[in-house]
């Protein structure tokens, strides 16, 4: 008898630990499957995801009810809950799958002693990702720091196929699952978004519908936000409701019928090259992971070191202007349409993302962890190696980050990612009704002419090219390139 602990792996098929544990019984026992919510954990939660992982252990205590077995589920410290289960089951080893994060390592680490003061075994497996951190490395053997490289050895890599779930006789059908504790039994609300279908048959759904058309036009798509031309994977790779090698054989497959396609509105080749930016993105998701495996300090330092402090902003004004910025009254459609989606669906499109957290870090000035810590609490698919990626990019302070001196100007990202302004009327419903013209040149509009327009709609709160200049000092400041009368006077002006 082996238990399998679930945690970010909430599926039973293309599981490598489950699969270990169930492969490892032999003749005299089965697997029991296990999930603890840990108090330590549940204290970094926020309603959107705590909603998404009760629906996605729902699903998956179904399926193993329709294999005979059930989930056990229990609550606790994992170092004390996991020797007590070992016991109560008679179970001679506990298996799981790694986690990278500083926490989740710190997590595992007690686990260990406490299975080994047990006398209980333990054993792990890799899956969450195809090549897991330390394996894709420089010559001199460090992590990667710049993507380019790691995405050319991450590509060149064979990777392996999905595996397939237990069968019904390796799961043990003598346990009785627990009910699963509701979101209030948890001390958290029910979200106000609206949060995708959770369960491995609605991240099926989400690949197959990606795959039949949309994967082939990924590369010129991906940008628009009104397109939907995404695959909505994020939550479930985040969860792990799908595995990680199943996702990539339904990218091979698509990539296979490239040459079959009746569609021929799109070439081969770009087909060919769509698919293959689509599986970048799978590979960014592996960059990132392995940054913060090696650097789990990037949670709340820079990974950048700059001369000097980035003085950001934190001042009353700035403290107003954070509350507009999460409320989506920036007076900036294209960030406010982001913000608001982001409120709605517990998810933002990810150009929209570079958008809002540019507008954060380079138009209001604000430090990079006020967006991470609003984005922590408000997207389902929130991932501390993604979120802390994409944040660190944007603010010119991460790995392979935009440089400083780039600085997204809000109103031609609209202009060029949402060109008929569909996306912002579909958040911004003040918006809904005047042309993608006027939308686009708010900023530029007389204060008269904005009331006329949209009489609820906020006037731009900051005027974006005087604060690109204050950016512009700011980071120079940083890097010591502005120095003594120069240097006084630039901070005055804050
Ligand atoms: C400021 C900021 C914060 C972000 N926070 C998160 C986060 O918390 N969780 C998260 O999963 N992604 C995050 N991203 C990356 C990206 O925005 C989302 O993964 C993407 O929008 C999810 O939509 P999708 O599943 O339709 O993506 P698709 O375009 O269909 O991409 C497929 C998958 O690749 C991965 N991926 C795509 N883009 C990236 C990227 N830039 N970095 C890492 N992985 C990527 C995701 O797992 C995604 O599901 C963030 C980006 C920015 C700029």
């Amino acid at each position: 008898m082996r238990l399998f602990w679930h945690r970010r792996d909430l599926r039973v098929a293309d599981n490598r630990g489950l699969a270990a544990a169930a492969d490892a019984t032999g003749d005299d026992g089965a697997v029991v499957p296990v999930f603890v919510f840990d108090d330590d954990v549940l204290a970094h939660g926020a309603p959107p995801r705590v909603r998404f992982m009760l629906d996605a252990l729902a699903a998956l205590r179904d399926d193993y009810r329709d294999r005979g077995s059930d989930l056990v589920v229990a609550r606790g410290d994992p170092a004390e809950v996991l020797p007590e289960l070992a016991d109560e089951f008679g179970a001679e080893a506990v298996v799981w799958n790694e986690d990278y994060s500083g926490l989740a390592r710190e997590r595992d680490a007690r686990v260990r002693m406490a299975l080994d003061a047990a006398g209980v075994a333990r054993e792990t497996r890799h899956d969450a990702v195809h090549h897991e951190p330390g394996t894709i490395t420089t010559n001199q053997g460090d992590p990667y720091a710049v993507f380019t490289y790691f995405w050319k050895k991450w590509r060149d890599r064979e990777k392996a196929d999905p595996v397939d779930p237990p069968a019904g006789d390796d799961l043990a059908d003598a346990v009785a699952g627990e009910r699963l504790p509701g979101i209030a039994d948890l001390g958290f609300e029910e979200p106000e978004a609206d949060v995708q279908a959770a369960g491995t048959d609605a991240a099926r759904d989400r690949l197959d519908k990606f795959c039949e058309d949309a994967i082939y036009r990924y590369d010129e798509d991906r940008d628009y936000p009104a397109r939907e031309a995404t695959s909505r994977l994020s939550t479930d790779l985040k969860w792990g409701t799908i595995g990680v090698r199943e996702v990539y054989a339904a990218t091979e497959e698509a990539n296979a019928e490239t040459a079959a396609m009746a569609d021929d509105t799109v070439e081969d080749d770009d087909a060919v090259e769509a698919v293959e930016e689509f599986q970048s993105q799978l590979a960014w998701r592996e960059f990132y992971t392995q940054v913060l495996w090696a650097n789990p300090e990037v949670v709340t330092e820079n990974y950048k070191e700059y001369d000097r402090p980035i003085e950001w902003r934190d001042d009353e004004t700035a403290i107003e202007h954070l509350a507009a910025w999460k409320e989506g009254r920036t007076g900036y459609p294209i960030v406010d349409a982001g913000m608001r989606q982001l409120k709605e669906e517990a998810y933002m499109h990810n150009r929209v993302r570079m958008i809002v957290a540019s507008f954060l870090t380079k138009d209001l000035l604000l430090d990079w962890r006020h967006g991470y810590e609003h984005f922590k609490e408000h997207l389902a698919d929130h991932d501390t190696a993604n979120d802390n990626g994409g944040w660190q990019w944007a603010a010119s302070t991460g790995t392979d980050a935009q440089p400083y001196f780039r600085i997204f100007n809000p109103m031609t990202q609209g202009e060029r990612y949402d060109p008929d302004a569909e996306y912002v009327a579909e958040y911004v419903p003040e918006l809904a009704s005047i042309s993608a013209d006027n939308v686009h040149s708010w900023h530029e509009l007389s204060v008269g002419r904005r009331r006329q327009l949209a009489p609820e709609y906020p006037d731009p709160i900051v005027d974006h090219s005087e604060m690109r200049e204050r950016a512009l000092s700011m980071f120079k400041r940083a890097r010591g390139e502005v120095e003594g009368e120069e240097e006084e006077e630039e901070a005055s002006a804050d």
